[in-house]
């Protein structure tokens, strides 16, 4: 199941151990170039007006910072931030007892934001806009409407699934920002940087081999970390080097692209039973027994990024990079220039 693939992006028990490694300030938040300069800007542009910074709506795929990012702003405005997620507000009135115990220009903080019902959405867009709350008092033909001021402060929304968002919610934010996966370059950086706070001895080559097997995801680089120090703690080595760390990826069935086993079945099942393609996602997760969702979410973004799968109209297909990668032979049909990675 995705919950314990080592290479998945999503969370799954890595909690406190993340929250040690997660950078506070901007200036340690490793690579989004683009990003953190906008937020920079932003940020002091709201700090020097004494105003309240524009809401900010973070999306992208599971680990690549969007938590952390919201963290750090709040730091960096000098605000508490009060942390909640889409399917945690169930009703309006929970939203509107969160915003009316805000303080001045804090900062909330609403993860997987697609998930929230309509009518909490409702609450949201008045506080958004106008930084205010419309209540319905009494029922029926007597029914009077009120408005109540909230506090100022920043809204910060997370998804992976932006297009989910209602474009009512969508079009009130700001500042939207896509989180796009990391270089290897960078992630070695986030390696280095893990490995000096948990007070791990590793070298640059083996903190390279790290990243590269990383899937571009932050969360991913520091979960390898974690095990092939558990690895080379068993094995009684002291210092993390290259070699250790091949070897350690190698029990851990993780590939020199960083695919695992599942991604490996799910283009060998693309290969063997569907010819390369075209498969429609249903069937091709039914192959290998995820839900359809879950191969959208989790395994497909980074084999669509890596160039070995291709979404065409007709459904997925295969990508002569990906036959090399399994070690098979490509139909002739296929274009030996397809299935580049992009940049
Ligand atoms: N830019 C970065 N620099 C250094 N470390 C990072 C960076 N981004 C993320 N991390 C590390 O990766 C971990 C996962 O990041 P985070 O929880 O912010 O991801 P996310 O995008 O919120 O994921 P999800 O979609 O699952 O909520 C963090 O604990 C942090 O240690
Ligand atoms: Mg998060």
């Amino acid at each position: 199941m995705a919950e314990e693939r080592i290479v998945a992006g999503t969370l799954h028990g890595d909690q406190e151990f993340e929250a040690g490694l997660r950078p506070r300030r901007l200036a340690e938040y490793i690579g989004q170039e683009a990003l953190k300069t906008r937020i920079a800007i932003f940020i002091q542009a709201a700090l020097a007006r004494n105003d309240v910074l524009d809401h900010v709506l973070l999306y992208g795929p599971p680990g690549l910072g969007k938590t952390t990012m919201a963290h750090v702003i709040a730091h960096e405005l000098g605000t508490p931030i009060r942390f909640t997620s889409g399917p945690a507000i169930e009703r309006p009135g929970d939203l509107a007892s969160i915003l009316t115990n805000l303080g001045d220009r804090e900062v909330l903080f609403i993860d997987e934001i697609h998930r929230l019902n309509r009518q909490v959405e409702e609450v949201l867009y008045p506080a958004m806009e106008d930084f205010a709350l419309d209540l319905v008092l009494g029922k029926g033909p007597s029914a009077r409407s009120l408005r109540l001021d909230l506090p100022r402060f920043t809204l910060i929304g997370a998804t992976t699934r932006i297009g989910l968002l209602t474009a009512p919610l969508r079009d009130r934010f700001g500042v939207i920002a896509h989180l796009d996966y990391y270089t290897p370059a960078e992630l070695a950086r986030v390696v280095l940087r893990s490995a000096a706070i948990l007070g791990t001895p590793i070298s640059p080559e083996a903190a390279q081999e790290i990243a590269r097997r990383s899937r571009g995801t932050p969360r991913v680089a520091n979960r390898l970390l974690r095990r092939v120090r558990d690895f080379a703690q068993v094995a009684g080595e002291g210092v993390l080097d290259l070699e250790t760390v091949r070897r350690g990826l190698e029990l851990l069935e993780v590939d020199g692209q960083g695919l695992d086993l599942t991604d490996r079945r799910l283009l060998e099942h693309l290969a063997r039973r569907w010819g390369g393609g075209p498969v429609g996602l249903e069937s091709l997760a039914a192959a290998i027994g995820e839900e359809a969702d879950t191969v959208a979410d989790v395994y497909e973004p980074y084999l669509l990024q890596q160039g070995f799968l291709q979404r065409t109209p007709r459904g997925r297909m295969l990508t002569p990079r990906a036959y090399a990668h399994l070690g098979l032979v490509p139909p002739p049909g296929l274009l030996p220039g397809e299935g580049e990675p992009r940049a």
